[in-house]
């Protein structure tokens, strides 16, 4: 049976980089790729429902159902906002993910864009990348993990501020973004979804010194951004502000030199917006980006949290292994263990027919 095949294939991200809360993200070799296949069928043939398959991180956990896995949820939205009802018929999926869930590498920015390039492809709608992250920022609202995974590379971003009639249409909650959709998937849905206004989000790549690399450092367990956003104040200190303000302006442009200072930059991934409120859900976090240095570890830059946690984020040009497994003594005090990868920062996602 002829057939249309195509991949995705979409980066992990570390947001935050420290000062940067909400702003700068930064795509990684880790990776979540859907192979997709549509079988030819003839007009008349009932409609056969989409199948997917999964495997690598998260395979346990994630849902095959495509009205409520992530990544077929969004591919759903984008096309319903773009007049196809439902899937195409004869749709199969399959997944491989590299990326843990709920670890802050950004595993459901990354499924986020996935659904994104999958509807795209899938009503053959040719967006431009401003309006496939219109899309993406509909479901995941902060544009760090998204944009990184997207373009690629240290990314930093910003919301526009929309006039009044935009700002409503992009807070609508997200249960009508990615509503539940019934079982029965021959129905017309009669609800329209909400359409993104366009150009919600901006961005621009920084420089990145092809000398350092990103240890991850990966405790073994789950911690959701939703819940890592429970603790953080709805308002901060001017000393505060000004702290991660000075920090983030000298560390995009920090990050691009050869060869990078670590002074400058250790002392530039410093936060004090969300940092220091998640350390009740990450025990060790002190103690690991306090007592890892570049004194006491030559080749270290920087480290923080990565994303919303729990995994720490060193960033080096040598010295890894040291860096990785003195982190794991410090969690080990806790009761905690972790795991640990060397990463290079890698380009966005990208489609390909085959
Ligand atoms: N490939 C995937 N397919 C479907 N759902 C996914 C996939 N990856 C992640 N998810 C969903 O996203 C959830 C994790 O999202 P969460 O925002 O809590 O953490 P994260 O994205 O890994 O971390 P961070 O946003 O801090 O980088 C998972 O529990 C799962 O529900
Ligand atoms: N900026 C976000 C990233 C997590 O997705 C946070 O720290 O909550």
């Amino acid at each position: 049976m002829p057939c249309r095949k195509f991949t995705i294939r979409v980066p992990a991200t570390s947001a935050n980089i420290g000062p940067g809360f909400d702003v700068v993200g930064l795509s990684l070799s880790l990776h979540c790729t859907l192979t997709v296949s549509l079988l030819s069928h003839p007009s008349e043939s009932p409609h056969v429902p989409p199948s997917i398959t999964y495997s690598g991180e998260g395979a346990d956990e994630v849902p095959l159902d495509a009205y409520k896995n992530l990544t077929t949820r969004v591919a759903l939205y984008v096309l319903r906002c773009n007049n196809i009802r439902s899937f195409p018929s004869h749709l199969k999926i399959h997944v491989d993910n590299e990326i843990p869930f709920g670890r802050g590498l950004g595993s459901s920015g990354a499924a986020v864009i996935a659904g994104v390039l999958l509807g795209n492809e899938l009503g053959q709608l040719s967006l431009s990348t401003e309006r496939l992250l219109d899309f993406a920022l509909m479901v995941e609202r902060h544009p760090d993990n998204v944009t990184a995974a997207l373009v690629g590379g240290f990314v930093g971003s910003y919301l526009k501020e929309l006039d009044e009639e935009a700002s409503l249409a992009a807070s609508v909650p997200l249960s009508e973004v990615l509503p539940e959709y019934p079982p029965d998937t021959s129905e017309e849905w009669g609800l329209n979804p909400p359409i993104p206004p366009t150009g919600i989000g901006h961005y621009v790549r920084f420089g990145w010194s092809a000398s350092i690399k990103a240890i991850a450092i990966i405790p073994r367990f789950e911690l959701s951004t939703a819940k890592a956003r429970e603790v953080l104040p709805t308002h901060y200190s001017r000393k505060d502000l000004v702290f991660n303000l000075q920090r983030l302006a000298v560390l995009t442009t920090a990050l691009g030199q050869s060869p990078p200072d670590p002074e400058l930059i250790y002392e530039a991934m410093k936060d004090r917006v969300h940092q220091p409120y998640r350390k009740a859900l990450i025990p060790g976090l002190p103690e690991v980006t306090s007592s890892i240095t570049p004194t006491t570890h030559p080749g270290l830059l920087g480290i923080c949290l990565s994303g919303a946690g729990p995994t720490i984020l060193a960033l080096a040009t040598s010295g890894f292994e040291a860096i990785a497994e003195d982190a794991r003594k410090i969690f080990r005090k806790t009761g905690v263990e972790i795991d640990w990868k060397i990463l290079e920062v890698v380009g966005g996602s990208i489609v390909q027919q085959q």
